[in-house]
């Protein structure tokens, strides 16, 4: 039972866009995955430096300076009508993250791209990045040059950059890995993330007039995220030189001058926002792990079972108040919490990621449904999954009454929610089908057997795809992905048929899998009317009559 305070404390908040995920955080490796924030007042200078020696006293192309200059500054920003020049609106309001890209995408990157392929041929281009499937971990900005991942951005609003730079500590501060937490702890854990995930060593965070310089320096002690002081693109070339050093560093293989750091420095406290470096240490994360920890019914990782335990990162779950369903006995682990490693990426959509996991001490494999729930637009995705799991709860009662025989999904072992995360647990299928046309005749009237049983008891898929039915190893097909389903009274199933009304995902269906007409011109009138799933259609020219010859259905065929 849950108290008015208790809710109101768990879900009475919103949740901030920099902010990480542990289950991600599990999937560092420990030699990146850096221990602390170390600030390094020389970081720009140094990278200015490194691009000083590898440029040394290369010729500058004196013939292009015009092209070049287009790049750059005042050319980008003014257009000349006649003897006026006139500011391009979008340099001059720069009010949030989506203009700060903007501003990004039309200066920084093509000026970037300019000179490096000017300099030594290179050929740059930015992508944004999903680190590996399955993780949410997206940089706005990963910098390629070729096929070589060198460098990441992450666009900042100026007013985020503003309260950044000016709460940034003064010393080392410990990263203890919790998501929540004050601006600047989530924005270090954030770049250390995104940085840790890819093994790259250099983060740009800025809004274009603001830039803070990220460094991680991998260690099998001691890895740590250096971070330069915040400094400004307003007169001044080091954001460039500094962005243009850290890439031709790590093209042309030139050390920037180490980021120093010693674990016995004194470590600082994150100043409040705002307060201007408050001397009270702050609580600077969610109090909710230890409740989480103590009382979850399950919890999940992503880490490999090589990292050492204390490495592990373990998200934790609790049962969704009317989950009913019981998870598989093999999991049951003594007086010991129920866990899950997630082993392998099965599949993506637009509600979550599915995994392959197994319980501890159980070879048996099982998929979970992930859903993150991160921005404000994941309420749909939270819709979606709600959604599903009601489906899986009224497809049990009918599994349970007997209304429904034969699985015709999954089976559903329950849903939980935890660190900004629902999941479901589902049994594993094999491979979703591509295409209809990879099927017989005998797997298309399975499937639509399927779907008039999904129908029969009182559900619309509303999703039917090839991806959306998953083949069963041994033989047989599952439906899955329920997030866009419906209830529904079926009008072919319930007898109310007639000519004019026809229930369009069955009709949409016998459509796709080409059913009556293919069945209709490859049998005889007499095999066509015993067949169950023309049976099943009740279609007005194939309905048996009344006394009419009955066949024996095919094996294969029948349900
Ligand atoms: N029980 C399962 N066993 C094996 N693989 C599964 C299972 N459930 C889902 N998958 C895989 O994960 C993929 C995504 O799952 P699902 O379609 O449920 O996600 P979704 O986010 O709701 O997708 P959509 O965008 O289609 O709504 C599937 O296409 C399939 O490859």
């Amino acid at each position: 039972m849950t108290t008015w305070r208790e809710f109101l404390l768990e879900h009475a908040k919103t949740v901030g866009t920099t902010d990480i995920f542990l289950e991600e955080v599990g999937v560092i490796a420990p030699e990146w995955k850096a221990n602390y924030a170390v600030p390094d007042k020389t970081l720009v200078e140094h990278l200015c430096q490194t691009l000083d020696n590898i440029l040394e006293d290369t010729i500058f192309p004196d013939d292009s300076r015009n092209d070049f200059l287009s790049k750059f500054g005042r050319h980008l920003q003014f257009s000349r009508f006649g003897t006026r020049e006139i500011e391009e609106t979008i340099w001059s309001t720069n009010k949030n993250e989506t203009e700060s890209r903007g501003i990004l995408d039309v200066g920084i990157f093509p000026a970037t791209t300019f000179c490096l392929g000017a300099y030594g041929g290179y050929r740059f281009t930015k992508i944004v990045e999903h680190v590996e499937q399955g993780l949410s971990s997206r940089v706005d900005y990963l910098g390629m040059v070729d096929d070589k991942r060198v460098v990441l951005v992450e666009a900042k609003s100026p007013s985020v950059m503003k309260a950044v730079g000016s709460s940034l500590p003064e010393d080392t501060v410990e990263l203890d890995w919790t998501p929540g937490g004050d601006l600047v702890s989530r924005v270090f854990l954030e770049a250390a993330l995104y940085l840790g995930l890819r093994k790259i060593e250099w983060l740009f965070l800025t809004c274009h007039n603001n830039w803070i310089v990220c460094r991680l320096v991998s260690d099998k002690d001691n890895p740590f995220l250096a971070f330069s002081p915040m400094f400004s693109i307003e007169g001044s070339s080091e954001p460039f030189r500094a962005f243009l050093g850290a890439i031709l560093s790590v093209l042309e293989g030139t050390p920037v001058q180490a980021s120093e750091f010693n674990p016995s420095m004194v470590f600082d406290t994150i100043p409040e926002e705002g307060k201007g470096g408050s001397e009270l240490p702050m609580t600077r994360f969610r109090a909710t792990t230890s409740r989480d920890a103590a009382e979850s019914d399950l919890m999940f990782t992503l880490s490999s079972p090589h990292y050492p335990e204390f490495f592990q990162v373990w998200v934790h779950l609790h049962s969704l108040p009317n989950n009913t369903f019981v998870l598989p006995h093999c999991t049951e682990n003594g007086n010991r919490k129920r866990r899950l490693w997630l082993t392998r990426h099965i599949g993506c959509g637009s509600t979550g990621n599915v995994w392959e996991c197994h319980f501890d001490n159980s070879d048996d494999l099982f998929a979970i449904k992930v859903v993150k729930l991160q921005h404000k637009s994941d309420v749909q995705r939270q819709r979606r999954f709600y959604n599903e799991f009601e489906v899986y709860l009224s497809l049990e009662i009918a599994y349970q009454s007997g209304q429904l025989r034969d699985c015709i999904t999954p089976h559903c072992y329950g849903a939980f929610e935890g660190d900004r995360t629902n999941v479901l647990i589902l049994g594993l299928c094999g491979d979703t089908l591509k295409d209809w046309d990879e099927l017989n005749f005998a797997e298309q009237t399975q499937i639509y057997g399927l779907v008039w049983d999904l129908h029969r008891v009182g559900i619309v898929h509303g999703d039917l795809e090839p991806r959306n039915i998953a083949r069963v190893p041994g033989g047989g097909f599952r439906l899955i992905d329920f997030s866009e389903s419906v209830r529904h009274s079926c009008v072919e199933i319930s007898g109310k048929l007639n000519k004019r009304y026809k229930c369009s995902e069955l009709r949409a269906m016998r459509g796709v899998l080409k059913l009556l007409e293919r069945h209709a011109s490859a049998l005889p009138p007499s095999n066509v009317r015993a067949h169950p799933l023309l049976r099943r259609t009740q279609h007005p020219l194939v309905r048996p009559q009344r006394g009419g010859e009955v066949l024996r259905v095919p094996p294969q065929l029948a349900r």
